[in-house]
């Protein structure tokens, strides 16, 4: 509610002029059926044709205006909905974008894009229904009450009989369907994640064959959304024939009533009419204000899921009054760092220290799992250490500005991604700035040049979604590019040479080390020939150093780095070094 209030709030001009067309149309509506009860009783019933015509011409003028209110009314609302639900979602997004990788774990990235679509529209659709209803209903039914009341209490007792019966109703209608809103959410939470997962794993699947498992955990979801929705929809269909019954068994009493009096001389056919009309008023104007009650806890599930990710706070902050500048370029210490995932969680980096400097390679190696990746996430603060400290130019990394800290880092991640758009603009996301001599020595640093050339439209090739219309090997080669061309003070490559062939990654780290000799590098590889060359390798065990050196001295006094280098190279690669 609170949400839905301050970004109501944040457009008080619209709100005011939404609430004016309100009052307007509110004005009109209840000053209508009180003409028609004169234009009955005095001109239709004393035959005179003047009166009648005069209070025509009165009506027509007033719903004219009613007619030009409402239109104002609707304008305001949906203007004032869209522009409450863009900044929303550009706030979402904003928060988003903050957060580390262990916010987007908590929550998730499909629930993050239900959030942002699904429970956005959640809320559109209910404060759309509030601007044009919302405020009008409780108003309209005051008012209509009040011609009630005064214009005949003896019948208005009937109508107060009944409010009871309706309110329970609603009350329980309201009860019940939050729950059944929450898990509404949920699941299309669910649908979503399995969507994608569907998409983006479509070779895995079909690989597999397992179209038909995949269709049945969707299906699964798929229904359990539908039952919900069912159960949802059902609750809230039957508040509408309930609610007919109610009024047409209260019309039927004043009528009865009514008839009664008018057979006693006590009240007028006109009078009667008008009341009629004010019950109808009054009734129907609960009716809408039942429906927009009974939308809210569906909305406000979707309001907190929103809040939820508009709370979270990033566990790595931008830190603004940060550093910036440094006096050296690349001189990164570890220091005794350790590092877990989660706090309950054993650490998987456990008291990692070592230093390079600009212009050194330092490469780590190790089996599966043992920690590399997690230990290079860490310069940039993907994550941040639990122990220990990283040291970037003499400066804590928590200590910088974090885009300065990111600046001085060109990561390229294990698995290349491509953005949509052509080849440039997705060097362009490297430097924006990047001129064509930039750009084309990037891409033949990054051994790309050729590939590039050759297709059909070069750097205006377009890039389909996640890069499909290349092949591994050439996404990297992009996504090195893309790094390159910035120019950083420190390199990160996380196995970004494993789709390249042997010669490819030969030439390209060749090509690298002529380029970025001012630059410090840190590569993560599986394959021993691509880091042999380096002037560190740093061997790592399930998340600890177990050595440290240059290959010779790692061949000669490092039993894993041998057993790995022996299960690569041949015997000869092994003595030459
Ligand atoms: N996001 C995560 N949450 C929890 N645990 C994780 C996460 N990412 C990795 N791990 C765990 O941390 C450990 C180290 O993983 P990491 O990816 O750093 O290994 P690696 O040496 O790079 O492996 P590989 O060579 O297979 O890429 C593994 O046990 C892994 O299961």
């Amino acid at each position: 509610m609170k949400l839905m209030l301050r970004y109501t709030l944040k457009h008080k001009k619209l709100l005011f002029l939404n609430f004016i067309c309100v009052f307007g149309f509110i004005m009109i509506e209840l000053g209508l059926p009180t003409l028609l009860a004169k234009m009955i009783d005095q001109g239709i019933l004393e035959q005179d044709t003047a009166y009648v015509k005069k209070i025509g011409l009165m009506m027509l003028l007033v719903t004219a205006i009613g007619m030009a209110l409402h239109l104002g009314l609707t304008y305001m609302g949906s203007r004032l909905t869209t522009l409450i639900i863009m900044d929303i979602r550009d706030d979402m997004y904003e928060n988003i974008q903050t957060f580390s990788h262990h916010e987007y774990e908590q929550i998730g990235v499909s629930s993050l894009i239900t959030r942002i679509t699904n429970d956005a529209f959640q809320v559109m659709l209910f404060l759309g229904m509030v601007l044009r209803t919302g405020f009008m209903t409780p108003m309209m039914f005051t008012g209509s009450m009040v011609m009630i009341l005064s214009q005949n209490a003896s019948l208005a007792k009937y109508v107060f009989l009944c409010l009871p019966l309706l309110v329970i109703g609603v009350y329980l209608i309201a009860k019940f369907s939050e729950p059944l809103s929450r898990r509404q959410q949920s699941s299309l939470d669910k649908i979503n994640r399995i969507v994608r997962e569907n998409l983006t794993g479509l070779r895995v699947v079909r690989a597999f064959v397992n179209e038909k498992f995949q269709e049945s955990r969707f299906k699964k979801v798929n229904e359990r959304y539908t039952k919900n929705s069912i159960n949802l929809y059902t609750l809230m269909s039957a508040s509408q024939p309930a609610f007919f019954l109610v009024f047409n068994l209260v019309l039927v009493v004043l009528i009865w009533v009514g008839s009664k009096q008018i057979e006693a001389g006590t009240l007028q056919v006109g009078s009667l009419v008008a009341f009629i009309e004010y019950i109808f008023h009054a009734l129907f104007s609960f009716m809408m204000f039942a429906s927009v009650f009974m939308m809210f806890p569906r909305a406000e599930v979707s309001a907190k899921r929103i809040q939820e990710v508009l709370d979270a706070r990033s566990t790595i902050l931008i830190n603004e009054t940060g550093v910036r500048e440094t006096a050296t370029q690349g001189v990164v210490t570890f220091k005794n760092v350790s590092f877990a995932y989660a706090e309950t969680e054993s650490p998987v980096i456990r008291n990692v220290s070592f230093e390079a400097k600009p212009g050194e390679t330092v490469a780590f190696i190790g089996s599966t799992g043992s920690g590399k990746s997690t230990l290079i996430q860490l310069l940039p603060r993907f994550y941040d250490v639990t122990k220990g400290e990283i040291l970037i130019d003499g400066v804590n990394v928590k200590d910088y500005y974090l885009p300065s800290l990111r600046q001085k880092i060109g990561y390229i991640t294990q698995k290349a991604l491509l953005f949509s758009g052509t080849i440039r603009d997705n060097l362009l996301f490297g430097k924006p700035d990047a001129t064509e001599t930039e750009i084309a020595e990037a891409l033949e640093i990054a051994q790309a040049s050729e590939f590039v050339a050759q297709k059909p439209k070069g750097l205006e090739e377009e890039v389909s979604e996640g890069g499909s219309n290349f092949s591994g090997g050439q996404k990297q080669r992009l996504a090195i590019a893309r790094a390159l061309i910035r120019k950083p003070a420190i390199y990160v490559f996380d196995d970004s040479f494993s789709a390249l062939d042997y010669a490819t990654d030969a030439k390209l780290r060749q090509r690298l080390k002529r380029e970025v000799t001012n630059s410090t590098v840190f590569i993560v590889a599986q394959r021993v020939s691509t880091i042999m060359e380096a002037d560190k390798i740093i061997v790592l065990n399930e998340g600890e150093v177990v050595g440290q050196g240059t290959h010779q001295e790692l061949l000669a006094s490092n039993q894993i780095y041998y057993d790995i280098a022996s299960s690569q190279l041949t015997k000869e690669e092994l003595q030459n070094g």
